[in-house]
């Protein structure tokens, strides 16, 4: 258990956590600034450390991660008691499956996905988002009822990101189940995806070092949370898949659900569980990653509020106020999309990525990396490189736009990820945070109810999320 020949700096290797104990001295929160921190003191882009006894390799510059990310020896994912816990103790889903099992999944559900209008520009698509759209701004607009407290205390007084919960799941399910479910429900399950994520914080990182721990105090590491959060979705997930089958006709197939059983089946490979990872896999992301992203979103553009008044600006001059924004509009909004790109460049949901696997020994930056190494790319970091992005630390659109304000084709962000990879839903949520933002703008001035900036208290996890964001809509 020595450190190998010629891997990459970093802190020295002590029992049960590894170098994990000088990550909790930087930083106990925040696994990215406690790596950036270790980083910075070992005067290096790329740092070696141990989580337990799993040797891990952490890019800090755009270049690295860039590479780390786009090479197919760092296309793994690891194999951790979160993981496997998670999908009913098998290898299931896209997200944390690797190899050809991986490739082949990724590849039936994006084609067949299509055909339902996800990841591309669709009609059907866009009339149900547009409904979506209309419901939440409808929900600006009134006084809360019953089954709206919990999200909306008063006219325009409402609670981000949850309010965009319900909207996002009805999208994803109507391309996956070809249902539309009631809105507190979807909340409810929302919400349990949400606290699963955030006992992916610091100890939820020891328990997939020290698996045992979840015996000694399953409620503090974490585990009580992977699986009764976890279970709730994967309990509201069976409910569809088992009326599926149920109700399944080989005539028609009414959404992707009904694809899987017919071309699985037809091939003699249905698979059960993986079905059900798939759905939770496509259904998790729309609430949790598009919804706090915006979340951050709009809490850049409330403490920015000039770049607030120069999108509605746009909006004005493109769509003006007679109908809603639409996507034929997003090419001819430039500063609106640069927006969106400078909120995940300079807060990324996910500042460390989603972990890879190094899958057969090689080299990254003239470093030995073993295989099974994990690979982590700080797109944190990477973000605020100051050899690629001036002034990294402000919020500031204008970077993606030429002298001519036309957008810039190369966009070095890597929020989504890079390489085969890459986010299987970035064209939905870019799509879906367009059009929220342009309808919200429209319509709305946003700001904090009492006026002031937003503070930014986040909380640790997977993905990082502010802790209440409750805005205010002004009508315009
Ligand atoms: C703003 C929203 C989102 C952000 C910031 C985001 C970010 C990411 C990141 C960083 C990865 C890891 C990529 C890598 O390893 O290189 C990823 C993977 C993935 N994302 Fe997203 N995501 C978002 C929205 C979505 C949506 C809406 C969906 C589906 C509806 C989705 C589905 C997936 C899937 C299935 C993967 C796993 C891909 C694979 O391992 O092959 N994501 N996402």
């Amino acid at each position: 258990k020595e450190r190998p020949n010629n891997f990459p700096p970093g802190p020295p290797r002590l029992p049960i956590w590894g170098s994990y104990w000088f990550m909790l001295k930087e930083n106990y929160n925040f696994a990215h600034l406690a790596l950036e921190a270790l980083g910075k003191r070992y005067k290096t882009d790329i740092l070696g450390v141990f989580l337990g006894d799993f040797p891990t390799v952490v890019t800090f510059s755009h270049e690295l991660c860039k590479e780390l990310l786009t090479r197919d020896e760092f296309t793994g994912r690891n194999d951790t008691i979160v993981t496997r816990t998670r999908s009913m103790e098998e290898k299931r889903g896209i997200f944390f499956v690797d190899g050809p099992f991986w490739k082949g999944q990724r590849w039936f559900s994006l084609r067949y996905m299509r055909d339902f209008g996800f990841g591309r520009r669709s009609e059907v698509l866009e009339n149900s988002i547009a409904d979506e759209i209309k419901y939440l701004l409808n929900l600006l607009d009134k006084e809360p009822d019953a089954t709206d407290r919990d999200i909306c205390k008063g006219r325009g007084h409402v609670l981000v990101p949850d309010i965009f919960y319900g909207p996002l799941l009805n999208s994803i399910f109507s391309i996956l189940a070809s249902t539309r479910f009631d809105y507190y429900e979807l909340r409810e399950c929302a919400r349990a995806g949400l606290r699963f994520q955030r006992s992916g914080d610091a100890t939820g990182a020891a328990l997939s070092m020290t698996p045992w721990l979840r015996f000694i105090a399953p409620d503090f590491f974490g585990y009580t949370s992977v699986i009764k959060d976890n279970g709730h979705l994967l309990d509201f997930v069976r409910k569809i898949v088992d009326e599926h089958l149920e109700t399944f006709s080989d005539d028609y197939h009414r959404d992707f659900i009904d694809v899987f059983i017919s071309e699985s089946t037809k091939e003699g490979q249905f698979d059960y569980k993986q079905l059900l990872m798939i759905v939770l896999d496509y259904m998790f992301p729309p609430p949790i990653a598009i919804g706090h992203t915006l979340s951050f979103y709009f809490a850049y553009i409330i403490n920015n509020p000039h770049v607030q008044t120069k999108i509605q600006e746009e909006i004005d001059s493109i769509v003006g106020r007679q109908r809603l924004p639409n996507l034929d509009d997003r090419k001819f909004m430039p500063y609106l999309e640069a927006s969106i790109r400078e909120a995940v460049r300079i807060f990324p949901l996910n500042p460390l990525s989603i972990p890879r696997r190094c899958v057969q020994d090689t080299y990254l930056g003239g470093y030995f990396i073993p295989e099974n190494t994990i690979m982590i790319p700080c797109i944190w970091t990477a973000h605020k490189d100051k050899r690629i992005w001036e002034n990294p630390e402000e919020f500031k659109p204008e970077r993606f736009l030429d002298e001519d304000g036309n957008l810039l084709k190369k966009d070095n962000t890597i929020g989504f990820g890079a390489g085969k990879r890459l986010c299987a839903g970035e064209t939905f949520a870019r799509h879906y945070m367009f059009l929220i933002v342009a309808s919200f703008l429209q319509n709305y001035t946003i700001q904090t109810p009492t006026g002031e900036a937003v503070k930014f208290d986040i909380i640790p996890g997977i993905n990082l999320s502010l802790k209440e964001n409750w805005i205010k809509a002004v009508p315009r």
